[in-house]
């Protein structure tokens, strides 16, 4: 065993770099997060005034009012803390549905959401979307494929999933067309916010939401892993149901803990300390969601100027996060030395990373809370790298 590779960690990304990575962009943490990290960063730390056997209830640091600011923050009634969005999904399911149920999903679903289901050993039935190149999701799908359900299987879906703004594209579906269908049928309704609650503005009652499943890491600027599963008053009570087990010879029970939670959130320590450090600023940056959008859309039409560039999803984009279709990168790929690495090459030399390296026939990037400046820097260095392997630029209009 050589113990060395563990000595002076580095995570070789240059923090001066401008990173587009889609994943990365809203899980930047501010300076006080980074801060409180430092602080909390010892194993339980957070459980030095714990006197009610749950993390969420704790009141020193105040844990206790991030649950209920959050509730607040997002409009719904109750909130956990979740091992990443993933565990708020699994969680969700597991607490809603038995065995053997279907559940409807959109197409465009995360395969943390398949994997979900698959864990709760559910069936998947699935809402097409219109394809190539917008890729959306019509709500009144959900209806077709609870009725296609019911004629199947004898009843109604279980669930519902609605990946709010889907990781491929970065297409913001019509959540309160959907939650409106949900209602109609008496269908639950879980919404996936990962790309949306923490960067832009969520109301969960109003898009008539049960289940609001978020990502910390990945949009609330807080250390993974980090998710919140968020729920109402009507559902509150099953889907954060107490253990009821009892150890057939000692006798001891765990009423206070609850069983989706694994007994208490999985997550104290850094995660839910950098969460709670950040919230501030995440309750002040999703009042800005409008100039985030416009940064991309700029972004988006400014590579549209390169010859053979087109943005795939809804255009102009409604998201951070754009996907491209840039075949000219491809056939330069073919005819360098690094082939589809040619393309991460390029960005690297002008300091920006994030692109996937070898994509070159498409690609998807994030300008979240990057300023006007960066953006601009980013479209002229996409423009340059065109320029300088002989691909047209249109004129700027
Ligand atoms: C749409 C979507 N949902 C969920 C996830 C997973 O989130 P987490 O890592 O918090 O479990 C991702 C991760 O990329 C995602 O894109």
């Amino acid at each position: 065993m050589n113990l060395d590779i563990y000595n002076n960690l580095k995570r070789g990304v240059e923090s001066t770099y401008i990173n587009l990575n889609p994943i990365q962009r809203g899980g930047v943490l501010t300076a006080e997060a980074r801060k409180a990290v430092l602080e909390f960063a010892d194993g339980y730390s957070v459980c030095d005034y714990c006197f009610e056997s749950r993390v969420d209830l704790v009141q020193k640091p105040p844990v206790r009012n991030l649950s209920a600011d959050i509730a607040e923050f997002l409009n719904m009634d109750d909130v956990r803390f979740t091992a990443g969005c993933r565990h708020a999904k699994w969680a969700a399911m597991h607490m809603v549905t038995e065995p053997g149920d279907t559940i409807v999903l959109d197409s465009l679903a995360h395969y943390t959401s398949y994997l979900a289901a698959e864990a709760n050993q559910l069936k998947v039935v699935e809402v097409p979307h219109n394809g190539y190149p917008e890729f959306t999701i019509d709500p009144q799908m959900y209806a077709e494929k609870f009725e296609e359900v019911e004629r199947k299987t004898g009843s109604l879906p279980a669930l519902a999933l609605l990946t709010h703004v889907d990781y491929r594209y970065g297409n913001v579906a019509d959540a309160a067309a959907v939650g409106k269908i949900c209602k109609e049928y008496g269908v639950p309704f879980l919404l996936n916010t990962a790309y949306s609650s923490g960067i832009m503005p969520i109301d969960g009652k109003k898009l008539g939401v049960d289940f609001l499943c978020a990502s910390g890491h990945k949009s609330w600027a807080a250390s993974a892993p980090m998710g919140i599963l968020a729920t109402t008053f009507e559902w509150s009570q099953q889907v954060f149901e107490k253990s009821t087990i009892r150890g057939d010879w000692s006798g001891r029970g765990f009423t206070k803990k609850e069983v989706a939670l694994f007994g208490c959130s999985p997550v104290f320590g850094a995660p839910v300390m950098s969460l709670m450090a950040s919230f501030p600023a995440v309750v002040k940056r999703v009042k800005h969601w409008n100039e985030e959008v416009e940064n991309a859309r700029y972004l988006a039409s400014q590579l549209e100027r390169i010859e053979g560039f087109h943005q795939m999803g809804v255009k102009p984009t409604e998201h951070t996060l754009v996907a491209f279709e840039t075949f000219p990168f491809y056939e330069v790929s073919a005819t360098t030395k690094r082939r589809g690495y040619f393309l991460y090459h390029e960005l690297k030399k002008r300091k920006i990373t994030g692109v996937h390296p070898g994509m070159s026939k498409n690609f998807k990037l994030n300008t979240y809370g990057l300023s006007r400046e960066q953006v601009e820097y980013v479209a002229d260095a996409f423009i340059d790298i065109a320029r300088e392997h002989g691909i047209k630029v249109g004129a700027s209009t």
